[in-house]
């Protein structure tokens, strides 16, 4: 249970929010800012007891489990932790003439608001940086040769569906500043969820996914949905002016059918189905169904925490069969994803009861010279080299906004 307490110094609600992050920053703590989708405000998470933030399992998400920000990476291994960083201090830009403790933080308040105050303003911000060296990014011709493996794992019938992917190493500009990035990253795509999250051993990174993975709002209904297929948003159409191609439609039904075999294996079938309909995400479309299920209506008490542990990581991420695809990643991508296709986003923050995570994609990570930023596409039998290469283009300048 959190305790609300005032914390109004003589600082403009960005000035806190970034002495805030000082704080955090400068004792080694992991810390987690925020905005959701449609909201004007942002939020910050952090962490007091750094051990404590390195979890094995996917958080829970009823409104009993533990408040935090989970941040999950890809697939967990000794070099990705998952982490759930606990809600000791909760920070809402909304409301900021006060702070939210967890009773850890309440008993060292007194310190803590010393440390604060002591912090420079403007001070530098020593952002994690993650340990292992940046993954290698691939070519074209490299991208092009794993497309073409894919698609011949999948005319092999070793895997149905798989979604390639690559890392991509840009110079900072000059003066970089991950707070503003974040902030013009809210400006730009209102309806993303937008992330800026910091952790020692995992670094630092910076997103604007469109993805929800798993869901459960304050209404109690779980939410998920299947996204997937990609083209440019033409300057002067609608959204809903898109023609698809049967390629496009295809592949995203598979991982809509996906979804519904998760809600199989649970013998959910109280779902509400709504789509697929066109969205925009930043200059992409993408196609997108809806899944509903209204927690009040069905035996499931657990069906967010289920649910999640189905879905990551999803079809629209990895591929069908997942094992299959997972083991043609393993051997073909050539690369750590680490963080990117996780997924991360609040448990039972502000209030118990509600929870919303998301797929970690259009995404960077931050390094001190450079960011390295991550794309992929999803394969079919069909999928065209070149083509493949100029989506994950496309995709990349959703992040990629930020660094010019
Ligand atoms: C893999 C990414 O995006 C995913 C793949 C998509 C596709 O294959 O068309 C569309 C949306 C996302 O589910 C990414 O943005 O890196």
């Amino acid at each position: 249970m959190l305790q609300t307490v005032a914390w109004n110094p003589d600082l403009t609600p960005p000035q806190r929010l970034r002495r805030l992050v000082a704080l955090a920053l400068s004792s080694g703590r992991p810390v987690a800012l925020w905005r959701l989708p449609g909201a004007a405000h942002a939020r910050l998470c952090l962490s007091l007891r750094v051990e404590a933030a390195y979890v094995g399992l996917p958080p829970a998400l009823e409104a009993s489990a533990p408040a935090g920000f989970a941040f999950f990476p890809f697939q967990d291994s000794d070099h990705n932790p998952p982490l759930f960083l606990p809600a000791d201090l909760y920070f809402d830009l909304a409301r900021p003439d006060e702070v939210r403790v967890s009773s850890a933080a309440a008993a060292r308040l007194p310190q803590l608001r010393q440390q604060f105050a002591a912090l420079p303003d403007p001070g530098p911000l020593a952002w994690h940086v993650r340990p292992r060296h940046a993954p290698r990014p691939a070519t074209q011709p490299e991208y092009e040769a794993l497309v073409r493996a894919g698609v011949a794992a999948m005319r092999a019938g070793t895997v149905q569906k798989v979604v390639s992917s690559r890392a991509v190493h840009r110079a900072l500009p000059e003066g970089f500043d991950a707070l503003r990035a974040f902030e013009e990253l809210q400006a730009r795509y209102p309806t993303a969820f937008v992330s800026l999250v910091s952790a020692p051993g995992a670094g630092t990174w910076l997103g604007a996914t469109p993805e929800v993975l798993a869901e459960v709002g304050e209404d109690q209904v779980f939410r998920t949905m299947a996204l997937a297929g990609t083209q440019p948003l033409l300057p002067g159409h609608a959204p809903s002016e898109a023609i698809w191609r049967q390629k496009e439609i295809e592949e995203q039904a598979l991982v809509a059918r996906y979804i519904v075999n998760c809600f199989k294996q649970l013998r959910l079938r109280e779902y509400q189905e709504t789509g697929p309909r066109t969205v925009a995400a930043g200059d992409v479309l993408h196609l997108r169904t809806d899944f509903a299920v209204d927690l009040h209506n069905v035996p499931f008490a657990t069906l967010g925490t289920d649910m999640l542990r189905l879905l990551h990581p999803t079809s629209a991420v990895s591929g069908m069969p997942r094992q299959a695809a997972l083991d043609f990643l393993k051997q073909h991508e050539g690369y750590d994803r680490a963080y990117y296709a996780g997924f991360l986003g609040p448990v039972n923050l502000p209030e118990p009861g509600a929870s919303r995570l998301y797929v970690n994609l259009r995404c960077l990570q931050l390094r001190p010279q450079q960011a390295v930023l991550y794309a992929g596409t999803g394969l079919t039998p069909d999928s065209d080299p070149t083509k493949e290469w100029q989506e994950t283009e496309l995709k990349l300048r959703t992040i990629g906004a930020v660094l010019e």
